[in-house]
C-alpha cells in the first residue's frame, strides 16, 4: 500500500525503541497522530461502519465508545491493517500501518483475545515475540514489571486467569515501546484492581506524550480515564468531543450535597455559572463547580457534609440517549420475556 507522507514526518530515530519510559518530546507527538479519513466496512449487503472520520491526537487518552456492535473493532482493525476498508484510508503517523517499517515499535495493540501458545510461560511468549522484532531482554522484564506479571512471568499461560491474559495482551502491545497505543476494550475481565491499574497506567502512557485510543462499551469507565471521546453508533460517528464537554452538555455534571447548614453552603458556593437548587430541606444540587471545590469549600469553614455526590449515573444515561437509536440489541421487555 502506498505510505502518505504528512508534511514534517521524519523518520523514527535509530535508538527509538530502546528509549523505553523517557517523557517523549512534544515536537515529536505528530509522529503518532492517528487519523480515520472516511472509513467504510461493507460485509456483504450490511454496512457496519460508514464514513468514519476522526484524529486521536497524542499527549492524552482518547476513549472510542459505543454500544455493543457499533462497529468498535472493525474500525480499529481495519487501523491496524488487520482488515481492508470498503472505502476511506487511516493512518497512524501519518502512513498506514502497513507501511511503517517495524510497526510494533509504532503501535502496539491488543484487540481481542491473542491466540498464545497455552504450554508457553508469559516469558517465553514475550521473548519469543521481543525475537522476532529484534527487542531486547530488558525491554520484557521491563514489560512484565509494568503490568504487574513479574512474579507469574514462569508460569504456563494455560494457568492463566483471564485479567492476567489481558495483563499479557498488555505486556505485548507495549514490548515495542510505541508511540501509539491502541487498545480494545481492555478492561474485560480485570478485577476493581486491575481496572485502576489500567487507568493509571493509560493515563502515564499519555503524558509520555503517546497517543493512546481505547475502546469500550462503558461510558462510566470512560470519563474517569479519558480525556477526549470519539462515541460511535452503528458505525458512524455520533460526537467527537472533549469528556468535559460532553459532561456539561449532558447535564451530568450536578453533585448531589447534604449538609445540615446548607445556606451557609449555598452562601460559600455562590459564583458566576454555579446554579444551585434545593427540592428537600439540607439536601443541595449543585451544577457549574465540582466535588472537590464543594468539599473543599465546607471543610475551610468547618460545615459538615453528610454526602457529596457526583452524578455520573446520569452521564451514563446521556450516553445511552445518544446511543439508543444505534443499539443493535436493544434492552426491551419483549427481549427479557422472550
Ligand atoms: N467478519 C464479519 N462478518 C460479518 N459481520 C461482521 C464481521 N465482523 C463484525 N461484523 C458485524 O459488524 C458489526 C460491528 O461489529 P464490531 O465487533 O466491530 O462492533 P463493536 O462495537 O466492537 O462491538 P463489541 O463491543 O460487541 O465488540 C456487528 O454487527 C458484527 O456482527
Amino acid at each position: 500500500m502506498q505510505a502518505t507522507v504528512v508534511p514534517g514526518y521524519d523518520a523514527p530515530h535509530p535508538d527509538y525503541r530502546h528509549r523505553s519510559d523517557a517523557r517523549r518530546p512534544r515536537t515529536h507527538e505528530h509522529r503518532s497522530m492517528l487519523t480515520a479519513h472516511e472509513l467504510t466496512k461493507r460485509y456483504g449487503d450490511r454496512t457496519v461502519v460508514t464514513d468514519l472520520s476522526f484524529t486521536v491526537r497524542p499527549g492524552t487518552v482518547t476513549g472510542f465508545l459505543g454500544p455493543n456492535g457499533a462497529g468498535k473493532s472493525t474500525t480499529m482493525r481495519m487501523i491496524l491493517g488487520l482488515d481492508a476498508p470498503t472505502r476511506g484510508h487511516a493512518t497512524v503517523g501519518g502512513r498506514s500501518y502497513a507501511a511503517h517499517p517495524a510497526p510494533l515499535t509504532e503501535v502496539g495493540a491488543l484487540l481481542e483475545a491473542r491466540s498464545v501458545h497455552p504450554g508457553r510461560t508469559a516469558y517465553h511468549h514475550l521473548r519469543a515475540l521481543a525475537h522476532t522484532h529484534g527487542i531486547s531482554r530488558a525491554r520484557v522484564e521491563h514489560v512484565l514489571g509494568l503490568t504487574g506479571l513479574t512474579d507469574v512471568a514462569h508460569r504456563r499461560v494455560k494457568g492463566f486467569s483471564l485479567g492476567m491474559g489481558q495483563r499479557l495482551g498488555i505486556a505485548a502491545a507495549l514490548l515495542g515501546d510505541p508511540a501509539t497505543v491502541v487498545l480494545d476494550e481492555p478492561v474485560n475481565g480485570l478485577d476493581p484492581e486491575g481496572v485502576l491499574w489500567i487507568r493509571t497506567l493509560l493515563t502515564s502512557l499519555a503524558a509520555e506524550g503517546r497517543t493512546v485510543f481505547v475502546s469500550s462499551h462503558l461510558m462510566s469507565e470512560m470519563a474517569l480515564t479519558a480525556e477526549h471521546l470519539v462515541i460511535i453508533g452503528r458505525g458512524r460517528l455520533l460526537a467527537d468531543t472533549t469528556v468535559s464537554d460532553f459532561v456539561r452538555d449532558s447535564g451530568a455534571g450536578t453533585t448531589k450535597v447534604v449538609t445540615p447548614e446548607a445556606d451557609t453552603l449555598v452562601r460559600l458556593l455562590a459564583a458566576p455559572g454555579v446554579d444551585i437548587t434545593t427540592d428537600t430541606p439540607g439536601t443541595l444540587q449543585v451544577r457549574g463547580t465540582d466535588a472537590e471545590h464543594i468539599g473543599r469549600t465546607a471543610a475551610a469553614h468547618g460545615i459538615p457534609l453528610h454526602e457529596l455526590t457526583p452524578a455520573t449515573a446520569s452521564l451514563e444515561e446521556a450516553f445511552m440517549d445518544l446511543t439508543r437509536d444505534a443499539v443493535e440489541y436493544p434492552a426491551t421487555l419483549e427481549g427479557a420475556a422472550a
